[in-house]
C-alpha cells in the first residue's frame, strides 16, 4: 500500500498542505494537522485543506466538494479565502470539476470561478460589521472594526506604516467580545482604493496573507468611510488581491498556485 497523497500550494504566500480524501477516510487529528504544518518536523504550512466529498461527510451543500480547513495549530476554522482559491485550482487541474462550481465550507457554499490565467474569484458571502473592539500590540492599543466573514476579524487602521508593528507575539484582544478567538488585521489606507495590510491569524500567527482578512479589511475601510459598497486592491506581504463589497455579498480575486505533490510516509503519519 502506498503512502498518503498530499500536495503543497499557496495563495499570495498563505501556504497549505492539501490532502485529497474523496471518501473521507483519513483520520485527520489535531496532532496530525499540527505535525504536518510544523516547518521543522513536518512539511510546513499555515493550514491544511482536506479535499473531501460533501456526501462523505454528510454535509448539506450544493457543491460536490467540501473544503475541510484546519489552522496550523490543528484548530478548525469556518472559512479560508486563500485556501478556497488553492482548493479550486486543485479541483480544476485534476479535472474534478468543470465550468464555474461551488465549494462547500463550514461558512456555507462558496461559488467559484477559475479564470483562464488560473487566478480565482470566490463569492465570499456577506462581510458583516458586528461592532467595535480593541487589540493591544506590544502594549499599544489599536481600536478596530469587528467584521464577520464566516470567521471573526478585527480590522484596525494604523497611523504608522504597518511594517513597523511587531506581530511575533499573540496580540491581546477582548475575549468576551471574541470568545472563539479572532483574526487581527492592521491596515494603512494608501488612497485610490488601495490598502496595505498585515495580519495575525487565529490558530496560526502572522501569515503573509489572509483572504477572509482582506475582505474584512475592505468592508471595515468602507464602513469607516460611511458606506457599505465598494472595491479595493489589498497589498499584503505575499502579493495583491482584489475585493468587492456589496449589500450582503463580497468577492475575492487572487492567484492560486500548486507547488508540489508527493506521498507522506505511512509510519510518520501513524506516529504523528
Ligand atoms: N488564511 C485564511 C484564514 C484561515 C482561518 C483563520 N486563521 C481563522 O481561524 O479564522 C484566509 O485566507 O482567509
Amino acid at each position: 500500500m502506498g503512502g498518503i497523497a498530499f500536495l503543497k500550494g499557496h495563495g499570495t504566500q498563505n501556504d497549505f498542505v492539501l490532502l485529497p480524501d474523496p471518501d473521507g477516510r483519513l483520520d485527520l487529528t489535531e496532532a496530525r494537522v499540527a505535525a504536518l504544518c510544523d516547518r521543522q518536523r513536518g512539511l510546513g504550512a499555515d493550514g491544511v485543506l482536506r479535499v473531501v466529498r460533501s456526501k462523505a461527510l454528510g454535509v448539506s451543500s450544493e457543491g460536490e466538494w467540501f473544503m475541510d480547513y484546519r489552522n496550523a495549530d490543528g484548530s478548525i476554522a469556518e472559512m479560508c479565502g486563500n485556501g478556497v482559491r488553492v482548493f479550486a485550482r486543485y479541483l480544476v487541474d485534476e479535472g474534478l470539476v468543470t465550468g464555474d462550481f461551488i465549494v462547500g465550507t463550514r461558512a456555507g457554499d462558496r461559488p467559484v470561478q477559475v479564470h483562464p490565467d488560473r487566478s480565482v474569484t470566490v463569492q465570499m458571502g456577506p462581510a458583516t460589521i458586528i461592532g467595535a473592539s480593541v487589540t493591544m500590540v506590544a502594549g499599544r492599543p489599536f481600536s478596530g472594526v469587528a467584521v464577520n466573514v464566516g470567521n471573526p476579524h478585527l480590522v484596525s487602521v494604523v497611523d504608522d506604516d504597518v511594517d513597523t508593528l511587531d506581530l511575533r507575539d499573540q496580540p491581546d484582544f477582548d475575549q468576551d467580545f471574541f470568545p472563539d478567538g479572532v483574526n487581527l488585521e492592521f491596515i494603512n489606507p494608501l488612497g485610490g482604493d488601495v490598502l496595505k495590510m498585515r495580519v495575525h491569524e487565529r490558530g496560526v500567527g502572522e501569515t503573509r496573507a489572509c483572504g477572509t482578512g482582506t475582505v474584512a479589511a475592505v468592508a471595515a475601510h468602507l464602513h469607516n468611510a460611511g458606506t457599505d459598497t465598494g472595491a479595493a486592491t489589498v497589498e499584503i506581504p505575499g502579493g495583491v488581491v482584489q475585493v468587492t463589497i456589496s449589500k450582503g455579498a463580497s468577492t475575492l480575486t487572487g492567484p492560486a498556485e500548486i507547488v508540489a505533490r508527493g506521498e507522506l510516509d505511512e509510519k510518520w503519519w501513524a506516529n504523528a
